[in-house]
């Protein structure tokens, strides 16, 4: 085989383990890994243009339910189809949609006011709603937080009130999205 070849190839493996690496297996969706380098490069970004950037976190009610009556396939069949609709929910060109792990997923969207954040949470709550499965419904609590960060801002406090605005919601009932009360991302 020539050397270009070799190369070709190479790079087409390489090219797939690095997909394969970011992915998550079940939903196709990028998964936490990959949420986290991107989460971290959009930061910066943000930082720079001076924009602000919202996280949705995204969990799916009594999930357990699903496994319990069904079976882990048809629980499966349930990350499936809510990762789908997840994802059509949001702009592919510039916002994130993740598997962050077993049945919470986490959406990304930079220049996203409070209030738009808040309305795209509730646009997925009821696309989540609508869906049936086995003649039970779907539904999903959601938190989300929007910062304006600078350099001196915490990565991390974003996540957190993200956090505990989803507790909030599961708090209230579930089936709700709730969005964290202030920017207090400094
Ligand atoms: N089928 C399937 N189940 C999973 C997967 N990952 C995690 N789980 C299950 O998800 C369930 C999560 O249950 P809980 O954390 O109790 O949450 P929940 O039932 O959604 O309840 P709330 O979040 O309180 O509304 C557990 O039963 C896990 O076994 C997966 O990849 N496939």
């Amino acid at each position: 085989m020539r050397r270009k070849d070799v190369e070709t190839k190479l790079q087409v493996a390489n090219n797939l383990l690095s997909k394969n690496a970011n992915l998550d297996p079940l939903t196709g969706l990028p998964n936490r890994r990959f949420y986290d380098s991107f989460l971290k490069g959009k930061w910066q970004e943000v930082i720079e243009s001076k924009a602000s950037i919202s996280l949705i976190i995204i969990d799916i009610d009594h999930f357990k339910t699903f496994n319990d009556d069904y079976g882990h396939q048809v629980g499966d069949e349930v990350l499936v189809v809510v990762g789908k609709t997840l994802a059509q929910c949001i702009r592919a060109s510039t916002d994130l949609i993740a598997r962050y792990g077993g049945e919470e997923f986490v959406a990304i969207v930079p220049n996203m006011s409070e209030h738009k954040t808040l309305q795209l949470a509730e646009r997925m709550r009821q696309q989540i709603s609508a869906l049936e499965f086995k003649s039970k419904q779907i539904t999903i609590s959601l938190g989300s937080a929007t910062v304006h960060p600078d350099q001196t801002s915490d990565l991390a406090s974003l996540f957190k009130q993200a956090d505990q605005a989803l507790y909030d919601a599961k708090a209230q009932g579930r089936n709700r999205a709730c969005h964290a009360k202030s920017d207090l991302g400094k």
